[in-house]
């Protein structure tokens, strides 16, 4: 796995006379980013292939102790090949010299097994026979999974660049034969890609794996390769209903953007309604991934009837008169019958409403340039209206800077209010007043942004929304 390699010696890198001194120079390290390539393949023709290009991880520098660097290597390069049927890996090390400076020798092998954990083979023969060996690894895990979906869904597939009569979606518990060593083989990915992300409990049976596979017709038995996966809990909420968490979610790098993460997400979406769960909900969404989710969840509430009527009703009343110039800006949010209809028969949950109901008005309102300004109204309003929520919900605990002649950032004082009412602190410190209104006005262009991208990605789809 490591191989020490001369420093090449070129026409232009005639050995120079060095003037020899008594130390060596200061090791600053490398970062783990710099000398780190990851490869993902699927044959063994693949390995060291110039046609391969390396993929991009989330962050190699917090893999590695101490400060993200590597010590005491000149001219390091890590090259790790991913076998993306069998899941295993192979790095292969190259570097021209050692040196044992003040930060020692960084332990690559075991910096490496923190992200690979198993999955490392040590021996490159051995990596490029798992092509072979293990070609039947997936297909044999999810033998005993449950087929969810084949081919198309119902919904908007239409987006799926791979063809989706390839796809399938299989479900595995967690607690069931194979699903953990599955798991384990994808935990590298989960690390590698999905950022801020840390490997579930294999042993709460709560979890599910939905794996989406792609079916290859390849020469007497088909091939079976995971291109995306996301994992799911299902929790107790009183007194009879369970609930759907989605919690991680990933598409293998060469098969993102055509449209597999919305059809993962249109299948758990079934999956919701047809087990008629309480609703389903993400944790910690990325902005990538909620974009992803509201286009698809915009097309299925404009799809849905029963909210057709509180619709044309808000936009009725933004369209009536001037807000902008009105006092007081009601509130547009859905009435609650709405919210426990979606909630009900989409299992969107209600927060996720409220951010899609912002939506659902602006395409409804025509044209939009000429509301545009009420609209921007009302948005401001609902920014404003989850800061002072977010305020008056804080515990009544906060931190306050302090003018102070030590550095600004450990100066503060944390102070505890008896009644509450620090939640307001913010919109009643005049000084700050400018600030503030700035502030406001970024997030309001920023959710304005993300609103007009989903409208614009949802109009492409059906242009009748
Ligand atoms: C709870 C959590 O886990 S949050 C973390 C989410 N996971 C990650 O961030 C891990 C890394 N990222 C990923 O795994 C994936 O990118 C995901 C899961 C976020 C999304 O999956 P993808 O398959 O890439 O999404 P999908 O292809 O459906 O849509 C992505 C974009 O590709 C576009 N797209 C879809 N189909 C096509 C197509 N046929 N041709 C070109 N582009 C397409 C979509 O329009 C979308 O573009 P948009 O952002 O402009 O709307």
């Amino acid at each position: 796995m490591v191989q020490k390699k001369q420093a090449a010696a070129g026409p232009d890198t005639e050995p120079k006379k060095r003037r020899r001194v008594g130390f060596s120079p200061a090791d600053t390290g490398v970062e783990a980013n710099e000398c780190i390539n990851i490869y993902l393949v699927s044959s063994k023709e693949e390995v060291d292939s110039p046609d391969i290009s390396c993929v991009k991880p989330v962050d190699l520098n917090d893999f590695i102790d101490g400060d993200g660097k590597i010590y005491g290597y000149q001219g390091l390069k890590i090259n790790v090949w991913i076998n993306s049927i069998s899941l295993h890996s192979y790095a292969d090390i190259t570097y021209q010299s050692t040196t044992n400076g003040e930060k020692g020798i960084t332990d690559l092998k075991s910096a490496l097994q923190n992200i690979f954990a198993e999955t490392i083979v040590e021996n490159k023969e051995e990596f490029l026979q798992t092509f072979s060996t293990q070609r039947d690894f997936i297909r044999n895990m999810v033998s005993d999974g449950e087929v969810m979906q084949s081919g198309a869904t119902d919904g908007s597939s239409n987006n799926a660049e791979v063809v989706s009569s390839d796809l399938q979606v299989i479900r595995m518990q967690i607690g069931s034969p194979n699903a953990g060593l599955l798991y384990s083989r994808l935990v590298p990915l989960v690390l590698l890609f999905v950022d801020g992300s840390n490997p579930i409990d294999v042993t709460d049976p709560d979890w599910h794996l939905y794996l989406l596979i792609q079916k290859k017709e390849d020469k007497e038995d088909p091939l079976y390769r995971i291109v995306g996966f996301t994992a799911i809990y299902k929790f107790f909420r009183y007194p009879d209903r369970l609930r759907m968490r989605l919690s991680q979610i990933l598409v293998l790098p060469s098969f993102q953007g055509k449209g597999l993460g919305t059809y993962l997400v249109e299948v758990v979406n079934n999956v919701a309604v047809a087990e008629n769960v309480y609703d389903l909900t993400v944790e910690e969404p990325s902005e990538k991934f909620q974009h992803i989710r509201t286009c698809v969840d915009i097309n299925r509430l404009l799809a849905f009837d029963p909210i057709k009527p509180a619709i044309d009703s808000a936009v009725q009343t933004l369209t009536k008169g001037k807000l902008s110039k009105r006092a007081q800006i009601p509130r547009f949010t859905p009435p609650l019958n709405a919210i426990e209809k979606v909630r009900e028969s989409l299992k969107i949950n209600k927060k996720h409403f409220l951010n899609c109901w912002e939506i659902l008005i602006y395409l409804a309102l025509d044209p939009i340039d000429k509301y545009m300004e009420d609209y921007t109204s009302v948005i401001t309003n609902h920014v404003r209206s989850d800061i002072l929520g977010k305020d008056i919900e804080t515990p009544k605990k906060q931190v306050v800077d302090v003018p102070s002649e030590y550095e600004p950032e450990t100066s503060f004082v944390v102070f505890k209010s008896l009644n509450g009412e620090e939640g307001n602190t913010n919109v009643q410190v005049d000084e700050n007043k400018p600030d503030q209104e700035q502030q406001l006005k970024q997030l309001v262009d920023e959710r304005i942004r993300e609103i007009k991208l989903v409208a614009e990605k949802v109009s492409k789809i059906s242009p009748k929304a």
